[in-house]
């Protein structure tokens, strides 16, 4: 019986590209429900009232020919060092968080109510957010950092990319510290997937 009754609760966090959508989906193919924050926090920036609410707090420049939130603009505007980019982001959070975390909690609560067997929180902000008290444990993903690169590089981004962004968050070193496990995520595909299985005894 784990904490939140028979469904086990696995936090997953880790840096972009470092394999834990991989992981996710290993668990979701045992009979997991995946959350993933990173894909609920980009449909809010499709509703008309984030648009809307966007395009208020950074004017019109935000915004495609089509449209739509140019997510590359916003990146631009919210992940530099200044002053500015900082107050940009939590604007950007005050806007995303709410509507996402409601979105988390409530397919959390489903997920329990149809009682499955593990559900992944994929939030890649989990301890930063509070997320760390609804989990049974949490997993960080680590990668060596070559690999990472390379794999980084196979998305378009570089380390400066990368840097921007963590410093917007806790340190890695604080991340491990807190988490129940850290994968070393440092062979195959299949030995990151074995590894899941083993750990879940499966
Ligand atoms: C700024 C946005 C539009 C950039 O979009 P983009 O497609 O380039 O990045 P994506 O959303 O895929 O995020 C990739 C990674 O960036 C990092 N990141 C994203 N948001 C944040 C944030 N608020 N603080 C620190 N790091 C962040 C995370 O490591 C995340 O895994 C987007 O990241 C965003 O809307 N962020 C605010 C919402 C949020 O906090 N999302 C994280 C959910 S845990
Ligand atoms: N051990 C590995 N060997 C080879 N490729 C890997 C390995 N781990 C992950 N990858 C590849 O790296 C890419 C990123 O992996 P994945 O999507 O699981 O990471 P992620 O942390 O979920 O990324 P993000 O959250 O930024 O989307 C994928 O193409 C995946 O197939």
């Amino acid at each position: 019986m784990t904490a939140t009754g028979n469904t086990r609760v696995i936090g997953i966090i880790g840096p972009p590209c470092s394999g834990k959508s991989t992981v996710a989906r290993q668990i979701e193919s045992m009979g997991g429900v995946w959350l993933d924050a990173d894909k609920i926090a980009k449909e809010q920036l499709t509703r008309s009232d984030v648009i809307d609410a966007l395009v208020r707090e950074f004017g019109a420049g935000v915004l495609l020919d089509d449209g739509t939130l140019s997510r590359e603009k916003i990146a631009d505007l919210v992940f530099g060092s200044s002053d500015e980019s900082k107050a940009r982001l939590k604007t950007l959070e005050s806007i995303v968080h709410p509507r996402t975390r409601q979105e988390i909690r409530t397919a959390l609560q489903a997920a329990r109510e149809h009682h499955a067997e593990y559900v992944i929180l994929d939030v890649p902000l989990l301890l930063e957010s509070g997320w760390q008290s609804d989990c049974d444990e949490v997993w960080c993903l680590s990668v060596p950092p070559d690999r990472h690169h390379a794999l980084l590089a196979a998305r378009g981004w570089d380390r400066d990319e990368l840097k921007r962004r963590e410093k917007r968050q806790l340190p890695w070193g604080e991340k491990r510290r807190r988490s129940d496990w850290v994968i070393e995520n440092d062979g195959s595909i299949e030995e990151l997937t074995k590894k899941v299985r083993d750990r879940l005894g499966r």
